[in-house]
């Protein structure tokens, strides 16, 4: 393929199945992407970088919703964000008789470093009116609620990954699924959204794919999966 873009790609919803498992189909599909590959999560740091690792791709990540950056290839770890803050959420979320809703070994949140993900299966109403007495907001991905610092977002680690790698943010095309993909989208060149994304993903999208969830990542880049 000539002139493929750099790619900006987020993970559940755009890389899983429809039971959120990554598709392997796309596995090769990265690898041998002609351009840098750079992958966008609300997931802590240890999934994408793990994803990249087994790929065999050079780990060029935005974990945590934009709270973490780390570009393997030139010694780039960042962190933004107010992890006290969120925890202080979370701890009066839990003082006010709700629970996170992960089992008592918290994977999701282990990892951790910026922001504290909650189960969507939570009422949300009172975590948004904790947050925004802390100054922090809740992003909903359609996997997770996400208590996040309102500065902190994918686009903006997005620009420092770009600019680690001497290129334009505008010079990437971004697939994603979610709300939590709208500032990339916003970032990139070309946005496009998956058929299954979410109503925020779907108005900031430049285009819509026909098909959803994997097949939708194929059909954004334009390479038949087959
Ligand atoms: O961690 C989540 O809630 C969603 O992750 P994603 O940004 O890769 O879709
Ligand atoms: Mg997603």
């Amino acid at each position: 393929m000539t002139d493929a873009p750099p790619l900006t790609i987020d993970v559940d919803g755009t890389l899983t199945d429809g039971q959120g498992a990554i598709d392997h189909r796309t596995l090769p599909a990265l690898r041998e992407w002609p351009a840098p590959v750079v992958i966008a999560t609300g997931k802590s740091m240890p999934y994408p970088i793990a994803l990249c690792h087994f790929v065999g791709i050079e780990g060029r990540v935005v974990a945590e919703n934009g709270g973490v950056v780390a570009v393997a290839d030139t010694d780039t770890l960042q962190f933004q964000g107010d992890r006290e803050a969120a925890l202080a959420v979370t701890d009066a979320y839990v003082e006010a008789g709700y629970s996170l809703g992960w089992s008592e070994v918290d994977f999701v949140n282990r990892w951790r470093e910026t922001e504290i993900a909650v189960a969507r299966e939570q009422p949300l109403e009172p975590l948004e009116s904790i947050a925004a007495d802390h100054g922090l907001e809740v992003v909903d991905t359609g996997y997770a609620y996400h208590v996040k610092s309102p500065d902190v977002s994918k686009g903006k680690g997005l620009e420092v990954v770009a600019g680690e790698l001497g290129l334009d943010p505008a010079a990437f095309l971004a697939i994603g699924d979610s709300e939590n993909d709208v500032s990339t989208f916003e970032v990139a060149g070309e946005a496009v959204a998956v058929a299954n994304a979410d109503d925020a993903a779907l108005a900031a999208a430049d285009r819509v794919t026909e098909a959803a969830y994997a097949d939708g990542f194929f059909e954004a880049i334009g390479l038949d999966p087959a």
